[in-house]
Order: C-alpha cells, then sequence, then structure tokens
C-alpha cells in the first residue's frame, strides 16, 4: 500500500515575523505575525509536520536562531529547519533544536566537500533542497545561479543524500500550483523521497501531488494557500489522506 502524502505546513521567518514572498524575493513580505502562533496553530490543526524557515539566514541580512529554536522547543510535531544552515556551527545550532531533521540549499551548491561529509554523519537528519528556475539551481535565498539539477542530483545521490526537498522559484508563493512534470522528472532521476515545494493553491493540488506519491513525492509543503486561506489545514489532511 502506497502512504499518504505528508503535509508540512511552512512558517518562514523574516525580522521576527512568518511572512510569505513572492519567487522568494526579499521585499515581497506579506506579514502574518507571530511566528509561534501560527506554528502552534498548524500543531493544532493536526499537522504532523512543520516546515520551518530563517529567511534572514538565507538572504544573510541576520538570522532569528532564538526565535527558531523557541518555536522548535514548542512543538511536538517533527520540524524541518531551513535557511542559512552552511557550515559546522549553523549545522549543529540547527540540530541543538531538537529538530527532526534539517534542509541544506547554498551549501549543497557551493561547499560540497562539506555536505558529502555531514551526509555521512548525519544520514537522514540532512535534506537537501533544490531550488530551481528551470533547470537551473539557485542559492544564497535563491538568488544566484548554482549549477545543473540533474548534475547535483547524481552527485548528491553518489553521496547518499537522503531526501530532497524540490521548489520550483518561479511558482513559490504564487498560488499558480505545482510544477508536477518538474516533480516527475526529478522523481525519474532519483529513489530518494522528494517533498514537494511552492506554488500550490488548492485541495486539488494536494490531490495531484498525491498521485505523484508512487514515483516517490513523499510529502507537500505547503504555505501561501494556508495564510491566504484557500482551504484550511484540516480540509487538506483530509484531502490526502489514504
Ligand atoms: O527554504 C529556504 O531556505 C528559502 C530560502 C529563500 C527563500 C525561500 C525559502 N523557502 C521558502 C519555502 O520553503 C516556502 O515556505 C515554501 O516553498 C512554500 O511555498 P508556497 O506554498 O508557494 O507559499
Amino acid at each position: 500500500m502506497t502512504s499518504a502524502l505528508e503535509l508540512l505546513p511552512a512558517v518562514d521567518v523574516r525580522d521576527g515575523q512568518a511572512v510569505r514572498l513572492v519567487h522568494g524575493e526579499s521585499g515581497t513580505e506579506t506579514s502574518y505575525g507571530s511566528p509561534l502562533e501560527a506554528a502552534l496553530a498548524w500543531q493544532r490543526s493536526g499537522a504532523e509536520w512543520l516546515h520551518l524557515v530563517d529567511l534572514d539566514a538565507a538572504f544573510g541580512t541576520g538570522d532569528n536562531r532564538q526565535l527558531v529554536r523557541e518555536v522548535t522547543e514548542a512543538m511536538d510535531i517533527k520540524v524541518e529547519l531551513s535557511g542559512g544552515i552552511r557550515d559546522d556551527a549553523s549545522l549543529a545550532a540547527a540540530l541543538a533544536t531538537g529538530c527532526t531533521r534539517v534542509n541544506l540549499g547554498t551549501a549543497a551548491l557551493e561547499t560540497p566537500e562539506w555536505v558529502a561529509k555531514v551526509i555521512a554523519e548525519h544520514g537522514d537528519k540532512i535534506a537537501v533542497g533544490l531550488d530551481v528556475r528551470g533547470t537551473t539551481l539557485r542559492g544564497r535565498g535563491w538568488t544566484r545561479d548554482g549549477g545543473d539539477l540533474y548534475e547535483t542530483l547524481a552527485r548528491l545521490d553518489s553521496e547518499g543524500c537522503a531526501r530532497y526537498v524540490v521548489t520550483d522559484i518561479a511558482k513559490d508563493g504564487t498560488l499558480e500550483g505545482p510544477n508536477l512534470e518538474l516533480l516527475r522528472n526529478v522523481c525519474a532521476a532519483t529513489d530518494k523521497p522528494v517533498v514537494a515545494s511552492g506554488g500550490v493553491s488548492s485541495l486539488d493540488d494536494l490531490r495531484a501531488l498525491s498521485g505523484l506519491v508512487p514515483l516517490g513525492v513523499e510529502g507537500a509543503i505547503v504555505g501561501k494557500a494556508l495564510y491566504a486561506k484557500a482551504f484550511t489545514l484540516e480540509e487538506a489532511l483530509q484531502a490526502v489522506a489514504g
């Protein structure tokens, strides 16, 4: 039997606030208040995962490390931490929060030897974010080109990377629907589970992503649609229930 699609409601933190960006671009923020309140609300609604992003750390405009730690420690559910985890110190701080796993982005493009080392050390506590425009990867808060998607995926697979978080930046925060073709292509290129991110707008999008579970899509991150109240998390969980 195939498992149900996992849902990861997103809390992206900028300057201490829960925000949503469009295409991940700095300056496009819509603010949604306290990150802790948002995270607790998703937990109360039945989430089993939280996708928590430190956008300042991703953009290099500071960090929300203390707040991210407080939110993670307040959760009874699994937490995936993302944003600016690029060296031993930031990885140690992220893992010390007690999160379930971390999502590395820029480091996989700029310091591949370090990423290979931490994959070997930490196994499935490490996921790698493949954030793309077309098939070109983007790093540094999605502001710099960082190589070819499929070459990088092959390299990370050979290093034992456990899981990928795949974002089509053109879709992120737009409510235009996920890039199903990209997800199919990535699943065809790797045996490792894929978490889809960016663009979910409706329960039908979630049903379409559920249809990709047999191909290797394990989960879906949902941000803007929940904040914009396109549907509730309870409805989303019902829609993907196996
Ligand atoms: O995850 C990151 O490190 C990151 C870096 C720079 C800009 C954005 C980043 N993440 C954004 C997300 O993970 C979103 O929460 C997620 O893609 C949800 O998108 P949507 O459902 O379209 O709001």
